[in-house]
């Protein structure tokens, strides 16, 4: 099976990428904003360590549900606006995340899916890029993306700036890519780069997943290869965590 773990920045169009690869190309993508949503869900560990660093301030009451849910916008103002905190807050959700994917990625290899997308916002400064068969960018200029987050979430330019600059910076991104999905033309421009990339993951899967499949031992060692070969490249590159 492969694993495609595909990142870009805030706004690039992530989620308009894996709409098409879900609607057109059938393809099963893991969002990890969406796991992200899951593991602070109310009375889940990391939602209470939340509760207790920062009081009910985060909380807000969901009339649907009738209890108390976490308050996104207010975690995120705390996240966004102070590193100390944001280190905390993924220190706290990010090991909870991981072990929610890898059981998404054991659930699909199972049901014997050719190919898995991770959609993953942080791929590079989490250095989960080491764990993934290849890293796939969606790009668009920072003009672009600053123009479209402030349209989208209704946000100032400062605002927007702010949390752009809480991630890698999107032209830095390109270089530790495998592949670039191009998302700064029409959405049919993209489509058709969309259609491209997915040829090319299906050409290197073929086969080779069902043999796989029929023998976990070897979808074992390829992941253990992966993640070594990338582990001593990126010591080579000097890469480390953020
Ligand atoms: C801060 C939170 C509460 C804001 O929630 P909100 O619903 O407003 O936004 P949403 O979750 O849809 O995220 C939107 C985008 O913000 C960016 N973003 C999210 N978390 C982070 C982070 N820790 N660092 C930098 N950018 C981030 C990503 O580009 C993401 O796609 C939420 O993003 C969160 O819980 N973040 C911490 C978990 C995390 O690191 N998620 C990224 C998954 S790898
Ligand atoms: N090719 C395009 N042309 C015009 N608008 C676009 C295009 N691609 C995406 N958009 C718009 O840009 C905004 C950001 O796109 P999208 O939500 O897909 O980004 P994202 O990378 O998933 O964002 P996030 O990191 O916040 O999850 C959305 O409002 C979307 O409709």
């Amino acid at each position: 099976m492969l694993v495609v773990g595909l990142t870009g920045g805030i706004s690039t169009g992530k989620s308009t990428v894996t709409q098409r690869l879900r609607e057109e190309h059938k393809i099963k993508v893991v969002d990890l904003d969406a796991v992200a949503r899951q593991v602070v869900e109310p009375h889940t560990p990391a939602l209470r360590q939340i509760v207790d660093r920062y009081g009910k301030e985060v909380l807000r009451w969901d009339d649907k549900t009738q209890q108390e849910v976490l308050d996104r916008p207010s975690l995120g103002k705390i996240l966004f606006n102070d590193k100390a905190e944001k280190k905390w807050i993924e220190g706290v959700l990010h090991p909870a995340i991981l072990k929610r994917t890898a059981w998404e990625v054991l659930k699909a290899y199972a049901s014997l899916h050719s190919i898995v997308v991770l959609d993953v916002p942080l791929l590079f400064e989490a250095t989960l890029h080491r764990y993934v068969g290849l890293a796939a960018l969606v790009y668009c200029s920072p003009q672009t993306q600053l123009q479209r987050l402030m349209a989208r979430d209704s946000v100032s330019k400062e605002e927007a700036e702010k949390k752009m600059a809480a991630q890698f910076p999107i032209d830095d991104k390109v270089s530790l890519a495998d592949q670039v999905i191009h998302n700064d033309g029409t959405r049919e421009d993209t489509h058709r780069e969309v259609a491209m990339v997915v040829q090319q993951w299906r050409d290197r899967t073929r086969w080779w997943y069902v043999v796989q499949w029929l023998c976990p031992p070897l979808a074992a060692a390829q992941a253990a290869w992966i993640i070594w070969s990338k582990k001593k490249q990126g010591e080579s590159k000097g890469e480390k965590r953020e």
